[in-house]
């Protein structure tokens, strides 16, 4: 097997070419090229290692053909495009933890930093002027922090704010009251966070909904004397209207790790009394650069190398615990929908996918995703678990999920339906041993066979003579059956035989089949 590629294409703690070479990857780091640069070379790997400076655009995921992995050695993906990426297949991976602490810290840093301006008094007094009377600074013992945002590193700056006896109130829409009373923080409306803050913290990714957060209506809204500090991103603010706040001396001072256009190497804001700024340096300490190195070349040659998935933002993620219990559910799911796929040549606008009994107690995503990869494979070969869904959504394909948790005639079932002009056609499958998928259900018909290789799928009227009459057409063209395998609703009655056989079958066989007295259908199937 082919070793697959990695293309480290920005700076990154050595930690991550060393893992991705043991872990059995070729790596190549190639950093500080330009979009036509990467554009020209990036056809050549599997997988894509970057921090926020390399922006995976359409353009370069249209070059990228082999690609089948992005890995984000940090939190913020906004450098990439997801919703080409999973048209694509490719799946995108973050490392969600690895660099929240020093994040929190930098926020911290930026606060002790206004608050009793640092930069200016430093630079002051290395100047040699010895100014102890311009710089009056203001204590955060006992003033509101406003967290504007408090997922992982919101909190741990709630935390370290709690420990500096500041009180903290926060506006996230998505912070249960619950996890507010455990963090130690009120929960307020953004309007009230504005009027009473001293201090305002961002800690929101840049979304639709967030963008522009701190526009000047917002920023008007706040307590004359704030404070505001932004290691999230650059968008969360209007950079003009914090600017005019300054001058004005409605806003005390502003803390900005991450701008509007990066790199910013020219703002409006540079230079302004009250305002500090760094070059987009919250992740930036060793701790946190080997964290998101290990974890990231970590995950991304487990999904080369096995095909595990951990933090992914465009599919469903295993945990090592679902992992062993979901992958043989994943392979009968797809079988399955590879089935129905192949034995449906009419335009299909609903699948249904129905858990029974054991299967009901699992993560359904990966089981749904892996049946519709299994059913779109049939259109085109480029389909897997990440595009799946989403190209059934582009394609107007509605996907229903049933769950019935009680146990019918097996411990564990997996049915796809799927809806045609010709009405339901729906195939299930069970697994043997907790481990290996058989289809036990074929048109409503009990039929038990391994779906796997070159298959022969039949269907005919029961009648003696008809399984000695296909062996002879095989036997004479050469082809071997492996495993045969019966199914009828009633003697005499209609009856499917899903063969498996060494070599795939011609059409000219399939034709000679067809015309067998009794034959209904006849397709070649293959796993
Ligand atoms: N400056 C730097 O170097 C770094 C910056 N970051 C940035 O920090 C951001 C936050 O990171 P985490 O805390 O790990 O993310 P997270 O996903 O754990 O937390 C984000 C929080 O924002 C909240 N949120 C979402 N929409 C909101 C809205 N409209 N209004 C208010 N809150 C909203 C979410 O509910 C969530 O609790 C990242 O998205 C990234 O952009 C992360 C690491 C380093
Ligand atoms: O990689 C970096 O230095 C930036 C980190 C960051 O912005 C993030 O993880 O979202």
């Amino acid at each position: 097997m082919t070793k697959p590629k990695v293309l480290i294409s920005d700076k990154m703690d050595p930690n991550a070419a060393r893992i991705f070479a043991e872990q059995g990857c070729d790596v190549d780091v190639i950093t500080g090229k330009t979009p036509e640069e990467l554009k020209a070379i990036i056809g050549q790997y599997d997988g894509l290692a970057i921090r926020s400076s390399t922006k995976v655009t359409k353009e370069i995921l249209d070059a990228a053909t082999n690609l089948k992995v992005i890995g984000r050695a940090g939190i913020g993906v906004d450098n990439v495009d997801i919703p080409a990426a999973s048209a694509q297949g490719v799946v995108v991976m973050n490392t969600p933890f690895g660099n929240s602490i020093t994040t929190a810290e930098h926020a911290i840093a930026l606060m002790f930093a206004l608050a009793r301006q640092l930069p200016e008094a430093d630079a002051s007094t290395q100047a040699g002027k010895w100014e102890k009377n311009r710089f009056m600074g203001v204590e955060v013992t006992g003033k509101t922090l406003g967290l504007i945002g408090a997922g992982n590193i919101g909190s741990i700056v709630a935390s370290r704010a709690l420990g500096l006896k500041m009180k903290v109130v926060a506006f996230d829409p998505f912070l249960t009251p619950d996890r507010a009373v455990e963090m130690g923080v009120e929960k307020v409306e953004l309007d009230q966070l504005l009027a009473r803050a001293d201090f305002i913290t961002l800690h929101t990714p840049l979304t639709d909904q967030t963008r522009n957060i701190l526009s000047r209506e917002n920023l008007a809204r706040t307590k004359k004397g704030v404070r505001i500090i932004n290691c999230a991103r650059g968008g969360l603010i209007d950079e003009a209207a914090l600017k005019e706040g300054l001058d004005s001396g409605h806003i005390a001072g502003a803390a900005l790790d991450v701008f509007q256009t990066e790199p910013a190497k020219d703002s409006p804001l540079f230079g302004t009394p009250n305002f500090i700024c760094t070059p987009h340096l919250g992740a930036s300490t060793t701790e946190a650069q080997v964290n998101v190195a290990l974890q990231v070349a970590e995950q991304m040659a487990d999904y080369l190398v096995n095909g595990g998935v951990t933090n992914a933002l465009n599919m469903p993620s295993l945990s090592a615990e679902e992992a062993p219990k979901l992958k043989p559910y994943m392979a009968l799911a797809e079988k399955l929908g590879s089935l129905v796929g192949q034995l449906t040549r009419d335009s299909v606008p609903r699948i249904s996918i129905h858990t029974e009994g054991a299967a009901t107690e699992l993560n359904q995503k990966p089981i749904v995703a892996a049946v519709l990869a299994g059913f779109l494979r049939v259109q085109s070969d480029t389909v897997n678990m990440v595009n799946a869904p989403f190209l059934a959504k582009e394609r107007g394909l509605e996907v229903r999920e049933v769950k019935t948790e009680r146990e019918g005639d097996y411990h564990t079932l997996v049915r796809v339906s799927v809806k045609t002009e010709a009405g339901e056609r729906s195939v299930a499958g069970t697994l043997f041993s907790n481990a290996e998928p058989r289809l036990v259900q074929l048109l409503g018909i009990k039929v038990e066979a391994e779906l796997a290789g070159h298959m022969m799928y039949i269907v005919n009227e029961d009648a003696p003579g008809f399984i000695g009459r296909i062996g002879t057409l095989l036997g004479e063209n050469g082809i071997n059956i492996g495993t045969f395998n019966l199914g009828r609703r009633a003697a005499g009655g209609e009856a499917v035989l899903l063969l498996s056989v060494d070599s795939a079958v011609p059409e000219a066989v399939l034709k000679q089949a067809c015309a067998l007295p009794g034959v209904k259908t006849v397709k070649a199937l293959s796993f």
